[in-house]
């Protein structure tokens, strides 16, 4: 399984006899400072920047920059398998790209491209409640590849019965519930921009295109454009739901369910009793909780507090193939990728996610192999030790 990323490994290096150099830096932590150049300051405000003063988002950084691998030697690494069973998948590498909303804003072919270039590298998809297209059209986009919904449970039952519905028809198998953004953050960068695409209209596919949702306005969506805004600002989430409601998603998704901006070890703990599946330790990128725990540094303790009843996902600060050793090392069963991908869509589009994902895959196969290890399954804590950046 290896194989795919060790080709590219070859070719990437091999190109060097013909001076034929990547389009887009393979140190994938150079994408930002790139994408900043390239978009306007709107849009690259509201992908880069975090809650309060960022400093959420340098913890991420620095918890997992703060950890070091202990490289071990001869143990036969010539043969490398990435793959990972993950909630009953059988996945080629312990990634997959985690939802990002309104896509739009970054590139024309938004989530379509995105999603396409997951498909190509067979990684899982995770479409955003809030994208910029409809969920019928990015699962078109995809054949049948492996794609999973993420729900912002909306205060309307019937919306979100009707998503689930929706994302179930269309072939999303996994459901990832947000409960980190009952409401958005103090994010200074869009504030003091004025800038948040979903007032007109842009991240709003799957609500303006739902019927529950128009049975909610008094005039279709085209005639008022600014009260169905409004009535998605109303009803986009609920900061009034407790963990007995999560019994409403069990019911209506039988695939399966996993909590996404879980850090503390008691939540994770919960989640097992509410019959979950799985996990998302994450802090939403920083975007938050100003002053959060880093998601690296809760990553242990919910592993910890949950070992084999759930299934373990992290995000949150994974820029390099070494993150992503590191977070399975910590007990992550696979990482979500966020803003990478969304910088190589902006920057080259669906092959710009593609560069992202294999960068990513192949630097994290080095790594693996160059620190004495032929599968993700025999990373553990003793890869690791800590020591201040
Ligand atoms: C621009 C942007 C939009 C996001 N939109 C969503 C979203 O719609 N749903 C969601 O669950 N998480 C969303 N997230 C959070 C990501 O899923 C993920 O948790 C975060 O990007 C991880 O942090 P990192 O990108 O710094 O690694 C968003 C993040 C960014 C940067
Ligand atoms: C009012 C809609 C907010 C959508 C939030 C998308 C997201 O998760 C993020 O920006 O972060």
């Amino acid at each position: 399984m290896a194989k795919h990323w060790a080709d590219f490994q070859y070719e990437i290096y091999l190109n060097g006899m013909t001076g034929t150099v990547p389009r887009l830096p393979t140190d994938l932590t150079r994408l930002e400072e790139l994408t900043e150049q390239r978009l306007g300051p709107g849009p690259v405000g509201y992908v880069a920047g975090s809650a309060g003063d960022g400093s959420t988002a340098r913890a991420n950084r620095a918890a997992l920059q703060g950890r070091r691998i202990v490289p071990r030697m001869l143990r036969d690494v010539q043969e490398r398998d990435l793959s990972a069973e993950v909630l009953g998948r059988a996945l080629p590498a312990p990634l997959a790209l985690a939802p990002i909303g309104v896509l739009s804003i970054m590139h024309p072919e938004a989530e379509t491209a995105a999603a396409r270039a997951a498909a190509a590298q067979e990684v899982p998809f995770v479409l955003s409640s809030a994208s910029s297209t409809p969920i019928e059209r990015v699962a078109e986009a995809m054949g049948d590849a492996e794609r999973w919904f993420q729900l912002y449970w909306a205060k309307d039952r019937e919306v979100t019965r009707s998503f689930l519905n929706r994302a179930k028809a269309s072939g999303f198998s996994v459901l990832v519930v947000t409960l980190d953004t009952p409401l958005l953050a103090w994010r200074p960068r869009d504030l003091d921009q004025a800038y948040l695409p979903f007032l007109h209209g842009v991240g709003t596919a799957n609500y303006f295109s739902d019927p529950a949702f128009q049975a909610g306005l008094t005039k279709p969506v085209h005639e008022d454009p600014n009260a169905a805004v409004l009535h998605f600002v109303g009803m986009f989430a609920d900061p009034g739901k407790t963990w007995p409601d999560l019994a409403f998603l069990r019911e209506n998704w039988d695939g399966p369910i996993v909590l996404k901006g879980i850090v503390h070890p008691d939540d994770a703990r919960l989640a097992v009793d509410a019959g979950m599946d799985g996990v998302v330790v994450s802090n939403h990128g920083g975007r938050q909780v100003a002053g959060s725990i880093a998601a690296a540094d809760a990553l242990p303790r919910v592993a910890e507090a949950v070992g084999d009843r759930l299934t373990v996902l992290f995000d949150s600060g994974v820029r390099t193939g070494d993150d992503v050793f590191k977070a399975l090392a910590l007990g992550a069963r696979a990482v979500l990728l966020g803003r990478p991908y969304v910088y190589g869509l902006a920057l080259d589009g669906q092959a710009g996610v593609e560069h992202v994902i294999r960068c990513l895959l192949a630097e994290f196969d080095l790594t693996l192999a160059l620190s004495g290890h032929a599968t993700p399954g025999s990373l553990g804590p003793a890869d690791l030790v800590e020591q201040s950046v």
